[in-house]
C-alpha cells in the first residue's frame, strides 16, 4: 500500500486501495475567512430543522482569517464578523484572527500529524502533506457537510510518486525543484493524484522546505502532495505535540501500486521560474534574466517562513532595494515574522526600503494590496502565476524561490540569484 492508501484504510475503518470510494472520518478541517462564511451558510442549511446545531467536534475545527486581515472592506468585515460569531456560539477555540496564512498557522500550532487526513477549504491545504498527513483542499459545500458529520467521501487516489536524488547546488531550493517537477508534468500531470515525493534530495529538506514543495502539489492538479514522516518530521512535531512519538507506519510499503515513478537527479539543478501565465511554463532563470520587474513579493504560504526571510535578508546584507523596485515582504505568521523581527532582518528589509506587512495573503491571490498595475511585472514567491492573479489581467507575474526574489530585488531585474 501506499502512505495515502493507509491513511485512507484507517480513516475508513476497512482496508482500501486506490480507485475505491469511500466514507472516511476526518481528523481535521481547517477553514477561513474566504470560504468560511460559505461553509457556514451550508452548515446552518443541512442543520435546517433540527434542534441542535452543533458541529461534529469543535475540536478539530479551525478558522483562520488570513485573506483579507485586517479587514479591507466592508465584505469583508461582514464575514468576519459571522466566523467570529460562529467560533464563539460553536465553542471553536482553535480560532484565530490575526496569527498568519492558514498554511502556515495549521501546522506551526501542531494541528496537524502523519496519518491524519485533513481537508481544508482552500487549495493549497495539500501543504501538511509536507508532515506526512494526507491533506486536501475542498469547497465551501463539503466543508459545510463535514462541520456538520465529521465525514466525507472520496476516490482513494492513485499514486504519482517523484524519486529526487542529488544535493541541490548552492542557491537552488525546493523551490526551483517543486517548479522543476510541475514544469516536467505539466499542470494536469497528477491530476487527482497523490504526489509523493521522496529520495534523499527530499529526505535532506527542512520541514519549510518540504511545506514548499507539498504546498504546490495542487499546481499539478495533485490531490495531495505527501511526503513520509521522519526524524525531521518528528523533531517539528516534538517542538509541538509534548512527548510526539513517529509511528513507523506512516509510510509506503516496498512495492507499493503507483500509478507512475519519475526519478531525477537535481545535481545540475539551475534556478527555475514559471513564467506568465500559468506554473507549468517552467524555465531556467538564465533564459529570462534581464527582465524588468516592477514589484517582488516574498511572502505566502509557499515561501513566507523565516527561513525564506533569511535567504532574503542574507543575500541582501545591507544594499538598498534598486531603484524603482517595490519590494514587499510578508512574513507567512506572526511566529514567523517574530523570528525575523528578532534575528533583526526586518530591520533589514525596512533599511533597504522595503515595505514590510504583518502576516496575511497580501497581493499573492490579489486580494487586499499591493496590486499589479497594467503592463507591470511581478516577481513572486507565491505558488500562482495565472493572468490577473495579483491585479491587473494585463500584468505579469513571475514565480521563483526566495533567492530569485532578493536578485531581483537588488538588481531591478530577473537575474539569477547564483551571480549574487
Ligand atoms: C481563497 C481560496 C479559495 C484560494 C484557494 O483555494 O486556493 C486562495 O487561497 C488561493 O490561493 O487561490
Ligand atoms: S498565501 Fe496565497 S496561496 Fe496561500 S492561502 Fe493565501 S492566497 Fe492562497
Amino acid at each position: 500500500m501506499t502512505i495515502s492508501e493507509k491513511i485512507f484504510s484507517r480513516a475508513s475503518g476497512k482496508e482500501v486501495k486506490a480507485g475505491d470510494f469511500v466514507l472516511a472520518n476526518i481528523d481535521l478541517a481547517m477553514t477561513h475567512d474566504i470560504t468560511g462564511p460559505l461553509a457556514v451558510d451550508g452548515f446552518y442549511e443541512i442543520m435546517e430543522g433540527r434542534e441542535e446545531k452543533k458541529v461534529w467536534d469543535p475540536s478539530k475545527i479551525v478558522i483562520l482569517f488570513d485573506h483579507q486581515v485586517p479587514a479591507d472592506s466592508l465584505h469583508a468585515a461582514k464575514n468576519h464578523i459571522m466566523l467570529r460569531e460562529f467560533a464563539q456560539e460553536q465553542n471553536i477555540l482553535n480560532y484565530d484572527v490575526y496569527e498568519g496564512v492558514c498554511h502556515q498557522v495549521v501546522p506551526e500550532k501542531g494541528h496537524v500529524k502523519p496519518g491524519d487526513l485533513v481537508v481544508g477549504s482552500d487549495s493549497h491545504t495539500c501543504a501538511y502533506g509536507s508532515l506526512g498527513a494526507f491533506s486536501t483542499g475542498v469547497g465551501s459545500t463539503d466543508m459545510a457537510a463535514v462541520l456538520a458529520s465529521g465525514k466525507l467521501w472520496f476516490r482513494v487516489p492513485q499514486t504519482i510518486r517523484f524519486e529526487v536524488e542529488g544535493k541541490l547546488p548552492e542557491r537552488v531550493y525546493s523551490k526551483d525543484l517543486i517548479l522543476h517537477l510541475i514544469g516536467d508534468v505539466g499542470v494536469e500531470g497528477a491530476r487527482y493524484m497523490a504526489a509523493e515525493y521522496a529520495g534523499s534530495t527530499v529526505r535532506s529538506l527542512s520541514i519549510s522546505e518540504r511545506m514548499t514543495m507539498s504546498n504546490m502539489a495542487i499546481e499539478m492538479g495533485g490531490k495531495a502532495g505527501i511526503i513520509e514522516p521522519d526524524g525531521v518530521t518528528e523533531k517539528y512535531l516534538q517542538e509541538r505535540i509534548p512527548g510526539y512519538k513517529l509511528d513507523p507506519e506512516w509510510v509506503s510499503d516496498e512495492g507499493a501500486d503507483y500509478q507512475d515513478i519519475r526519478h531525477y537527479d537535481v545535481s545540475n539543478l539551475e534556478p527555475q521560474l514559471a513564467c506568465p501565465h500559468n506554473v507549468d511554463n517552467v524555465k531556467p532563470v538564465s533564459e529570462v534574466e534581464g527582465t524588468k520587474v516592477d514589484q517582488v513579493f516574498v511572502g505566502s504560504c509557499t515561501n513566507g517562513r523565516f527561513e525564506d526571510l533569511e535567504i532574503v535578508a542574507n543575500m541582501m546584507g545591507d544594499e538598498p532595494v534598486a531603484e524603482g523596485v517595490r519590494l514587499l515582504v510578508i512574513p507567512a505568521s506572526r511566529t514567523e515574522y517574530l523570528k525575523a523581527l528578532r534575528a533583526g532582518y526586518i530591520e533589514q528589509f525596512m533599511e533597504a526600503g522595503a515595505i514590510v506587512e504583518s502576516a496575511c495573503c497580501g497581493p499573492c491571490m490579489g486580494g487586499s494590496f499591493g496590486l499589479l498595475g497594467d503592463g507591470e511585472v511581478g516577481l513572486a514567491t507565491s505558488n500562482r502565476n495565472f493572468r490577473g492573479r495579483e491585479g491587473s489581467a494585463e500584468s505579469f507575474v513571475y514565480l521563483g524561490s526566495p533567492a530569485t526574489a532578493a536578485a531581483a530585488a537588488l538588481t531591478g531585474e530577473i537575474t539569477d540569484p547564483r551571480k549574487i
